[in-house]
């Protein structure tokens, strides 16, 4: 099966740049996380993957054919968003018939199980649903319908912690029934760490990180203790971010250690879970001192 490949792709909104010439390669039947902070350009990206945004530069390509205007091509790729696609009166149900008339062959039988799951009543328009409901309507009809490459722009917003475990066991389940691809957007880092395989940074209009999240995690290191023991056994990493708390300092590192260098006993390495490696990246210049 083919990849879909982000190639150059830049947007500015009038004067101002929010993408920088982006280029990544989604694979088939892999689960991604999408990171960035508030306003980093997630939402811009996916939209533009999808075609419901236009690059200013750059172009998507699935296997041989640009995805712009190419319905063959869009039928596989399906985004679900916060951005109410939906008239006022579209229900539930209706969704997952525009779904099916859109991408055919939708599996009611699981949609049926995970609205019951979820508390959802399929004849209830999308517009009376909270937040929270809402949220849990769109997620089913995405685990549902038909496409190669599934996007979810913030697909936990406003769920309560039972409902984001249902959707966390549902993803894995159908994923391991019928792998296809997932890219995740979200700000959840920690609970969606064990789902993901593979992640993109942006930050600074810029891709600052493109990488299997184990190979990522396992040279990504916490190194505390006392500040000057610290500082002496960093003196030749790029520390990308510390804290400093009394006199213990913690440097958050991403690089592979020397195995010929000793640790010092009064220091400890421990390696970063993903949402610690995530902020190294994205909080470099910032140091807290208390
Ligand atoms: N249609 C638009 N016109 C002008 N600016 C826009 C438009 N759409 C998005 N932006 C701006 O582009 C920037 C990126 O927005 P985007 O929604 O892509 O970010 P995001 O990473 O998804 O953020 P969040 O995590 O807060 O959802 C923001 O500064 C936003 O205000």
């Amino acid at each position: 099966m083919e990849a879909l490949k982000i190639n150059g792709v830049s947007k500015r909104f009038g004067r101002t740049q929010i993408l920088d010439d982006i280029s990544l390669t989604i694979q088939p039947q892999t689960i991604y996380a999408l990171l960035g902070e508030n306003g980093a350009g997630k939402s811009t990206l996916l939209n533009i993957i999808n075609d419901r945004n236009f690059p200013s530069k750059g172009e998507v390509v699935l296997g041989d054919h640009e995805v712009h205007n190419h319905y063959p091509s869009l039928q596989r790729l399906y985004l679900m968003s916060d951005s109410n696609m939906y008239g006022k009166r579209t229900s539930v149900s209706g969704m997952f018939q525009l779904a099916d008339e859109g991408y055919g062959h939708f599996d009611y039988e699981l949609a049926h199980r995970l609205t019951k799951a979820f508390g959802v009543n399929e004849h209830a328009r999308l517009s009376n649903l909270s937040t929270g409901l809402t949220t849990a309507a769109k997620i089913t009809c995405a685990l549902c319908v038909n496409a190669d490459f599934i996007f979810l722009d913030e697909p936990m917003l406003g769920l309560d912690a039972n409902h984001r475990n249902r959707f966390y066991r549902e993803l894995m389940k159908t994923y391991e029934q019928r792998p296809r691809t997932f890219v995740i957007s979200s700000h959840i880092i920690n609970e969606i760490q064990s789902l993901v395989e593979h992640v993109f940074v942006l930050h600074d209009h810029h891709l600052i990180a493109d990488e299997d999240v184990e190979n990522l995690l396992n040279r990504a290191y916490t190194i505390s203790g006392p500040a000057d023991a610290v500082d002496q056994y960093t003196q030749a990493m790029k520390v990308l971010d510390q804290q400093t708390v009394g006199k213990i300092k913690t440097a958050y590192v991403i690089e592979k250690l020397d195995d010929q260098q000793p640790i010092p006993d009064d220091v400890t390495v421990t390696h970063m879970n993903l949402q610690q490696a995530y902020l190294a990246l994205t909080n470099g210049e910032d140091e807290i001192n208390e």
